[in-house]
């Protein structure tokens, strides 16, 4: 039926052009507002030369403002005009007898005139039982009370460009037809947000508890990074009050998938928001860019069984494990005590050789009194306190020095020496005395100078490296003697060019933390971990410790875990080991990125693999093409297979397609074969990029985490996909990229999955 026919069509033509309408009228307000605040700024800066511009500077300040603002709602209105709303529910409060219709957007309108709003922001309490809801009794929550309403209609409305073209009511016998929509549309290079059809189950993650650390296991495709985003722009709605967008971080896997996921929050109202990589964040955190060596340089060592012996190999990996395990916490916190035991000098403080303050009481006033603050930062609190009392204590001196020459020269006086023997020697007890008190003024300056001075200003670096090739006392937390040799050896080889690995970050970061706490610039309020199956337990702790906070949400997918290692195991470990209160922790089963076709094949090479404990992905009822297998027998075979794969899809008109290999060796040689063999302008993405603009790509699994694309061929050249848990992941990454098809192409013998 088209929806001319429906006996609603007119009235929600009339909605539409009135929610427009009061749009526009609002939208030529804020221009005539601006244009109001830009003139009160000229005005205000013209007037900064006069003679008291204090009025002036403070409306400059006040109208930039409130531009500010306007000028940030003024996007989001802008976009609306053309989609204004998204949704209606049509409900029936407890406490009031009528029913209501509440239509469902992304920003809230009020007009005054109307007793309900024109439209609902989506983060609104009362919005949760649209995402939530079932047809019958719901219930939601807000400022702490609960209310219960009757939900009797759910619409969902296609406006575009202003126009509506389409609507239809959701009941429970439906499958969501809007969702299925949204599913089948090509892939585009920037993740987009989901609104109109976020879930009930990741509903609840959006809107899960602040104050609580909330973990989210998701299979692939599931939504995290998705609704992660969501729940940043939900989280600074609802608590505008007490958190900025400033006070979030996102920390993601590299600056290709920041560039991926940039316009979500956007999109969303939600700007200037911190998103960054770990590597960035904690050498913001140390606040010295030292030389980073390559980070995935671990997983291609396991990834090219040739480059070394095995032993050297699994020696490596050993002490990136150790490096990364909670074993380091012990470590630096004995470490840490020991530099606090001897960071003040082993001296009495005196002055003009009277002893002020004893050792013992500047110890105790250093790690008691000041124990909350970091080290350095409690030696300018000792510094003060001592010049303080230093002050108090030399004037006692320079009183007592007064009330001795007084007396000696009382007693000069009353002696029966002729008068000018005693004028010389009343001369001189006076030079003497002011020497004497001069001496002691002098010595009050210098002595806290000097004392301080003892104390030598290090940087993290200097530490790290003096704990990192302290053989000793590394062997002390494990028998493992050989990776300790090896871990001291690679750190002193590092030390000329202050060089650090990723694994060298997390303790870097810790001990900069306890020495001289962190800069204003790095603290955040709230922490939002994507991909945190490849994050070790020991770098949440750091993380919780910088941050001061258990205002996390960690969300990842154990079978994506690639880094195993040194990552997360599993996450009831994370819980216990790094969360000492109660964490949230919340599971999504549904994948919504690929069709069931292409779930049913990558869920099989997790069944092959020795992996424990999986969790297999459940797609949404989306069917799309068979995935194609084809063994080549050699190199030119499997080059000519991926091009007429390509040309095929190019016909069909997807608009990305991603060849995604095991090793960054095999994307190289890939990509010079496929850009020889044809016309198309591919893409070959490595380590360090941050952005990709070709429509073909070849790229290794490691890299293609967290990102989608319409098609995806997957391949490997020289290095074979052995049943291993990692190779299985790897092979599983590659696949579950693909949104609506996907072919496997290898070199016989090459891939034992298929
Ligand atoms: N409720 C939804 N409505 C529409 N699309 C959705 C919904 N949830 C997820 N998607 C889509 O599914 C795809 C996968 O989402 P996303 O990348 O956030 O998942 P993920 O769990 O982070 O994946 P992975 O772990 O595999 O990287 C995206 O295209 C996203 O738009």
């Amino acid at each position: 039926m088209s929806i001319r026919e429906h006996e609603d069509y007119d009235k929600e033509i009339e909605r539409l052009e009135e929610t427009k309408e009061y749009i526009r009228r609002i939208i030529s307000l804020v221009v005539e507002k601006r244009l109001k605040y830009r003139k009160d700024m000229r005005e205000a800066f013209s007037e900064l030369d006069d003679m008291d511009n204090s009025l002036s500077y403070a409306s400059i300040l006040l109208n930039a403002k409130l531009l500010d603002s306007l000028e940030q709602n003024f996007g989001m209105l802008k976009k609306s005009k053309d989609h204004p709303y998204f949704a209606r529910m049509d409900i029936r409060q407890s406490d009031k007898d009528r029913d209501e219709q509440l239509y469902i957007g992304k920003i809230s309108l009020f007009d005054e005139s109307m007793d309900t709003p024109l439209v609902v922001d989506w983060r609104a309490p009362i919005a949760s039982v649209y995402y939530d809801g079932r047809l019958g009794k719901a219930r939601y929550k807000s400022y702490g009370e609960e209310y219960e309403i009757d939900l009797f209609r759910k619409r969902q409305y296609t406006i575009e460009n202003g126009e509506l073209k389409h609507f239809v009511d959701v009941d429970i016998s439906m499958s969501d037809t809007f969702l299925q929509a949204t599913l089948e549309n090509h892939a585009s290079d920037k993740l987009k947000d989901i609104v109109s059809t976020i879930q009930s189950e990741q509903n609840d993650i959006i809107r899960a508890d602040i104050h609580k650390p909330l973990i989210v296991q998701g299979v692939a495709g599931s939504g995290k990074t998705t609704i992660a985003l969501h729940r940043i722009a939900y989280l600074i709605y609802t608590y505008s009050d007490s958190f900025q967008p400033e006070d979030f971080i996102i920390i993601a896997p590299n600056n290709l998938f920041l560039d991926y996921i940039s316009s979500v929050l956007p999109e969303l109202g939600a700007e200037d928001v911190r998103q960054t990589t770990f590597p960035d964040f904690m050498l913001d955190v140390i606040g010295e860019r030292y030389p980073l060596s390559d980070q995935n340089s671990k997983l291609r060592l396991l990834l090219k069984k040739e480059s070394l012996e095995e032993y050297d190999r699994g020696l490596i990996i050993r002490a990136s494990a150790f490096k990364n395990s909670m074993l380091m916490r012990k470590i630096l916190e004995a470490y840490c005590g020991d530099i606090e035991e001897h960071f003040i000098p082993p001296v009495d403080f005196e002055v003009n050789g009277e002893v002020i303050f004893t050792r013992a009481y500047l110890e105790e006033m250093f790690r008691e009194s000041y124990a909350y603050l970091p080290f350095y930062k409690r030696i300018d609190q000792l510094e003060s306190y001592l010049d303080h009392h230093v002050k108090e204590a030399v004037d006692e001196m320079v009183a007592k020095t007064r009330r001795i020459y007084d007396r000696r020269m009382d007693r000069v006086r009353k002696s029966d020496m002729d008068s000018e023997d005693r004028k010389t020697k009343l001369k001189a007890a006076i030079m003497d005395r002011d020497e004497k008190i001069k001496m002691l003024q002098r010595s009050r300056k210098k002595a806290v100078k000097d004392y301080i001075k003892r104390i030598d200003r290090k940087d993290a670096l200097f530490f790290y490296n003096r704990l990192m090739t302290d053989a000793d006392l590394l062997e002390r937390y494990t028998d493992d003697k050989e990776v300790i040799r090896f871990i001291v050896e690679d750190r002193i080889k590092r030390i000329p060019a202050k060089e650090l690995e990723l694994e060298d970050l997390a303790p870097m970061a810790y001990l900069h933390n306890k020495l001289y706490g962190i800069d204003k610039s790095a603290r955040v309020k709230y922490a939002v971990i994507d991909e945190a199956q490849d994050f070790s337990d020991f770098q949440f702790f750091v993380l919780r410790e910088i941050l001061n906070t258990d205002r996390f949400t960690i969300l990842g997918d154990l079978s994506q875990g690639i880094h195993m290692y040194r990552a997360v195991k599993d996450w009831s470990y994370l819980q216990e080991s790094v969360f000492e209160e109660e964490v949230n922790y919340l599971t999504l089963l549904q994948s919504y990125r690929t069709t069931i076709e292409i779930m049913n094949e990558a869920n099989g090479v997790l069944k092959k693999a020795p992996i424990r404990d999986l969790s297999l992905a459940n797609p949404v009822v989306r069917h799309g093409k068979k995935p194609q297998i084809r063994k080549h027998k050699d190199e030119s075979s499997l080059v000519k297979g991926i091009l007429e794969t390509i040309d095929k899809w190019m016909q069909e008109e997807y608009t990305t397609i991603a060849i995604i290999t095991k090793s960054e060796d095999d994307a190289g040689a890939i990509h010079g074969a496929l850009t020889k063999g044809s016309g198309y302008a591919i893409g070959l993405i490595e380590e360090k990029a941050a952005h990709f603009e070709e429509r073909i790509v070849v790229l290794p699994a490691y890299l293609a985490k967290g990102l989608e694309f319409d098609a995806v061929i997957t391949t490997n050249l020289h290095d074979a996909f052995e049943i291993s848990a990692l190779d299985a992941k790897l092979l599983y990454v590659a696949m579950t990229r693909a949104m609506h098809r996907l072919s496997l192409q290898f070199i016989s013998g090459k891939n034992s999955y298929f």
